[in-house]
């Protein structure tokens, strides 16, 4: 019997002995992978990226625990830093790295934080902190957290957006819907795949993929899409190798959907990048006519290679731009049915994917995209044939990149009529999604996807 117990009481020391040392191993690294983050000077998940290359000693759990961890950290950025400013200042750079990590770790075991946050969950996680912090100088800083809790959490701690852009999004659309808003921004984002229905119908490859194990359903709106019951690694699977399945948000399956592009149709996606939509216009078109992929990066642009190539499309024509006076711009003017601008934006609507572009953007940067944005409308217009569609669209939740920018170029373009997308939007079931002008607006807490706006016009005949 007190052989037993004497055993039992090793076991369980010894448990935590590796609890504890695991725990300061996951905070250091943790502490490492959040150094360039946490920079602000490039996309977190490249910066990840690069740190799990550099680390290729970490073992998958470990990997998917740190990655949860920075996000977690990220989405709960005002949060952290008002943690932080508890503590004694200035704080040595060391004790700050840790004490983000440790909130990081603490954060990301609790799950998906609600909006507003109860002052008893917000007490959670500091207690979550105190049991895996390993480092007795933590104790009085999560002692000083835990005290001014009863001061309840300051509003900033609740959006975790920098006060320009919760205060542009509160006047935007009133408080009540920001904070519905901001409710849904916290929550993770769906994994949606666009079918590529040259190839197959959509219910086949949801019966293939349920083959496999992979359980989805239909997309309530987008006619191509499967939105998975939680987040499996596709990329291996037989449906992505054989091109069946693109990953791709709902919303932006709607905007190539609204495009609207048809057989033997010459049609230009003027910012293509990575061929997102380019491959659901091709696919719309039914490999006949001519596709023009255009982007200014030849690097994003090579990222549509393999795509094309599994996808089967052939009358794709991919195009980086030399400049605005490009010679291949010139040879098109006037010839093209269709242009959709899926615009360079400051991508704020994407922020449940990338919450770190909110700390990544600035008042000055959306003055600067506007200028492009218009910029790349007013070559993109040159192309339409008389009777040609210009589609605009962002994945931007700010109307200076949205109304702002579809009011300053219509205005300046007099052989341009707005499109009346009204019997476009009926045919797809998404009238309720239609904004003022003719837009259409997709909101994370309205349609469950990214952020998405869109316009379009016809070059009068
Ligand atoms: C929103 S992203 C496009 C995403 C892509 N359409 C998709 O569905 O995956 C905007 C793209 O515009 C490109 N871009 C920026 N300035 C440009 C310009 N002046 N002309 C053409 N493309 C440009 C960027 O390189 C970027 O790839």
């Amino acid at each position: 019997m007190t052989g037993s117990r004497t055993t039992s009481g090793t076991a369980t020391a010894t448990a935590a002995v590796r609890r504890t040392g695991e725990a300061r191993y996951l905070i250091a690294v943790l502490a490492q992978a959040l150094e360039p983050v946490l920079r602000f000077d490039a996309p977190a998940d490249a910066t990840l990226a690069q740190f799990m290359r550099e680390h290729r000693q970490l073992g998958g759990r470990d990997r998917q625990l740190l990655g949860d961890a920075v996000y977690a950290l990220l989405r709960a950025w005002r949060l952290a830093l008002h943690w932080l400013a508890q503590g004694e200042q200035p704080m040595p750079r060391e004790a700050r790295m840790r004490r983000l990590a440790l909130l990081g770790l603490a954060l990301q075991a609790g799950g998906a934080a609600p909006v507003p946050l109860p002052g008893a969950s917000a007490l959670q996680i500091v207690q979550r902190a105190r049991a895996l912090s390993t480092d007795g100088g933590d104790t009085d800083w999560l002692d000083a957290c835990t005290a001014q809790m009863s001061d309840g959490l300051p509003e900033a701690c609740q959006h975790n957006l920098p006060d320009w852009l919760a205060d542009t999004l509160a006047g935007q659309w009133g408080r009540d819907t920001f904070w519905t808003l901001i409710a849904a921004l916290r929550q993770p984002a769906p994994l949606d795949v666009r079918v590529n229905i040259l190839r197959a119908k959509r219910s086949a490859v949801q019966q293939q993929l349920a083959a496999i194990g992979l359980s989805c359903q239909s997309t309530p709106y987008s006619p191509w899409g499967l939105r998975f019951d939680d987040k499996p690694s596709l990329q291996r699977s037989a449906p992505f190798q054989d091109g069946l399945i693109e990953v791709q948000d709902e919303g932006s399956q709607l905007l190539a959907l609204l495009s609207d592009a048809r057989r033997n149709e010459t049609v230009v996606d003027f910012c293509a990048g990575a061929g997102g939509k380019t491959l659901a216009l091709g696919a719309m078109m039914r490999n006949t006519g001519r596709l023009y992929a255009f982007d200014n990066s030849a690097h994003r642009l090579a990222g549509l290679q393999p795509r094309l190539q599994r996808s089967g499309l052939l009358n794709v024509h991919t195009m980086a731009l030399q400049g605005e006076r490009d010679e291949r711009l010139q040879r098109l003017a006037g010839k093209v049915d269709r242009v959709l601008v899926d615009a360079p934006c400051s991508g704020l609507g994407t922020l449940r994917r990338h919450p770190d572009l909110a700390w990544r953007t600035g008042p000055n940067d959306v003055a600067s995209l506007q200028a492009a944005q218009l910029a790349i409308l007013q070559q993109a217009c040159r192309l339409l044939k008389p009777g040609g569609q210009l589609i605009y669209a962002t994945c931007s939740l700010l109307d200076a990149e949205n109304s702002v920018v579809r009011a300053q170029f219509a205005s300046e373009q007099p052989d341009l009529e707005p499109l009346d997308w009204q019997p476009l939007l009926k045919k797809h079931r998404l009238e309720a999604f239609a904004v003022a002008d003719n837009a259409l607006q997709l909101l994370p807490h309205r349609s469950n996807t990214d952020g998405f706006y869109a316009c379009a016009w016809r070059k009068q005949a």
